[in-house]
Formats: structure tokens, sequence, C-alpha cells
């Protein structure tokens, strides 16, 4: 099979890697790569399949500028809601691709350990069960794939469940210790769930791979982007120089800031969403802490 993937950053590397144990998979991003299989994005849109990796804050202006549709399958492999609009990905896409062509990608996965082939288990989710199977076929031995209808529960959880890792990100850094740290991560898969079931998401979702599954690696390990940008909260650095100095993107970030308005408009309760759009805003990170975790 030949696969495109869009995005040459650590996830589209790990995936076009993963994909090619069995299928012919070419890669294109913004920067032209020095890489055997780099080619242009005519070329990549000309692929049965596609696998997009461009982050959530940067894809809506991608697709207008960029995207043609050719009846491709299409794997969405990014995690987050965008901040200025507050739209899920999938409502994003859905002007470009119809619902039958698009999967969306989640589940506990590190680049990095994709990359060594260590075992990985992922789910792949959409309306049209036969192209979530199709998918799940093109994936290497090391990676077991699941399917799921669950479309808008695997967006909540992958986006959630980074803006909860940098909640976790302040807990390490400010040494809070393990019981906090516990405290954080079960409060906020409650909170994601709750919020996700609000939204129409299945409750089994958040406690499978792409719920507890993502939200158990991403906000327990500085391996996590997220979990990082926590830690440099916590140390007092500017969202600016945490940025700057990570070099990656880190949706959690942008996804605080869009659950932040979702939660003013629809007048909803999501305290470690906001006690974590309030650090980046400059909030001390001990108050918001000391606000989630004591009386
Ligand atoms: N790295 C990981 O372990 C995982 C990442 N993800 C998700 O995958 C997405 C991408 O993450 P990474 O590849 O790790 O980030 P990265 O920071 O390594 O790379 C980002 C990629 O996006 C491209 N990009 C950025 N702005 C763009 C724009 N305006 N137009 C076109 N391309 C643009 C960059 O050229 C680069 O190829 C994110 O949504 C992330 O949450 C999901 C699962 C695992
Ligand atoms: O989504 C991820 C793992 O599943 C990657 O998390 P980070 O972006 O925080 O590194």
């Amino acid at each position: 099979m030949s696969i495109g993937v869009i995005g040459a950053g650590k996830w589209g590397s790990a995936l076009a890697f993963a994909l090619s144990e069995k299928n012919s998979v070419f890669i294109t991003s913004r920067t032209p790569r020095d890489l055997d299989n780099f080619v242009t994005l005519d070329e990549i849109l000309a692929c049965e399949y596609l696998v997009v990796t461009v982050p959530a804050q940067q894809i809506a202006d991608w697709l207008e500028e960029n995207f043609v549709f050719k009846n491709q399958k299409i794997l969405v492999a990014s995690k987050g809601i965008e901040a200025t609009s507050g739209k899920f990905l999938n409502e994003i896409y859905e002007k470009y691709v119809p619902d039958e062509n698009i999967a969306f990608l989640s589940g506990p996965s590190f680049a990095s350990e994709v990359m060594q082939s260590l075992p990985t288990a992922l789910v792949i989710n959409s309306s049209n069960e036969k192209l979530a199977q199709e998918l799940g076929d093109l994936f290497p031995s090391f990676i077991k794939t699941y399917t799921s209808d669950d479309v808008i529960g695997a967006e909540v959880c992958g986006a959630y469940k980074n803006v909860i890792a940098i909640a976790a990100g302040i807990c390490n850094g400010l040494e809070l210790g393990n019981n906090a740290a516990a405290a954080l991560i079960s409060r906020g898969l409650v909170e994601m769930q709750r919020f996700g079931i609000a939204y129409g998401a299945k409750e089994e979702s958040f406690i499978g791979l792409s719920g507890a599954g993502d939200l158990f690696l991403t906000a327990s390990s500085p391996m996590s982007r997220n979990f990082r940008v926590g830690i440099g909260l916590a140390k007092g650095r500017t969202q600016k120089e945490i940025l700057e100095a990570l070099g990656e993107v880190a949706e959690g970030i942008g996804t605080a800031y869009a659950l932040h308005d979702i939660s003013v408009k629809q007048d909803l309760y999501l305290p470690i969403a906001r006690e974590v759009y309030l650090t980046l805003e400059g909030k001390n990170p001990h108050e918001s802490l000391k606000d989630l975790l004591t009386k």
C-alpha cells in the first residue's frame, strides 16, 4: 500500500518508520528533509492513504492552503482542540473529508519508543468500521491496533490528557509527592470523562487505551513534552521560555486555552484545566496546586 505521511516531526517520523514494515511510505513536511522517502506534497496527496501529524493549532490553515481531497483514506494522528475556535479536529476536517474516509488515532504512544519498535497499542477511531480495520492492518507487528467508533471520545481523551499532563508536571516540579500526583491524575480522568460525556463520548473510552492509557503515560513521565511544560511552569519559567527550550509542539497549551473558552461559554466546571490555563497566564503554580489539592 502507498502511505503518505504529512509532517516530519517526532510523530510523523515515528509513524513513517513503523508503517514502512508493511507498506511503501513517503513523507513530506513544510521544510524539506534529507530523507530517502521525502517527496513533495503533490506526490503525497496522490497516495491511497494519508497520515496527518500537523499540530491541532495549525491544521485548519494547513488544510485550507494545501489540501486537495482525492478520495484518500485519512488517519489523523494529531491530538488537540483548536484554541481560536474551540473546534475538535473532526470538526475542522469535516469541511474537507467525508466521514467515511477519515479515522483518528489514539492511545499511549511516545514517538521515541515507536522509533525503537517497542510494543505499543493504539486505537483507530472512525464512524466507518471497515476503514478502521483496514487502517489497523497497515500497522507493524510491534503495534497492536484496536478499533472504535467513538471519534469524539478519542478526541477528548487525546486532547484533555495533555492538559492534565501539564498539571502533573507542575506537581512534579513543585515536588508535591506521589500522593498528590495520583490524586491529580485520577481527578483528571474524572474531569475529562465528565467533559467528554457532555459531548457524547462513550464512557468506556475513558478507562481504555485512549483515556486512562494515554493519560497515565503522559501525566507520569518527563518523556512527555506537556509534562515538561508543567515542570517549567513550576520552576517559574514563562510560556515563551518553556516553548523555546522545548523546540517541539506541546498541544496541552492550546488545548488549555480552548477548554477555558468552552468552560466559560458553556458554564462547565473544569477545575484542573482552569488552573492550568491560569498558570499559563501567570498565576503562581503553588497557588494553583494548593487550590486544587487542599481545602
Ligand atoms: N510525539 C509523540 O510522541 C506524539 C505526538 N502526537 C501528536 O502529533 C502531533 C505532532 O506532534 P510531533 O510530531 O511530536 O511534533 P513536532 O514538534 O516534533 O513536529 C511538528 C510537525 O508539525 C509540522 N508543522 C508545524 N506547524 C506547521 C504548519 N503551520 N504547517 C505545516 N506543518 C506544520 C512541523 O513541520 C513538524 O513536522 C501533535 O498533535 C502531537 O500531540 C500524538 C502521539 C504521540
Ligand atoms: O501523545 C503523546 C503520547 O501518547 C505524546 O505526548 P507529549 O506530546 O506530551 O510528548
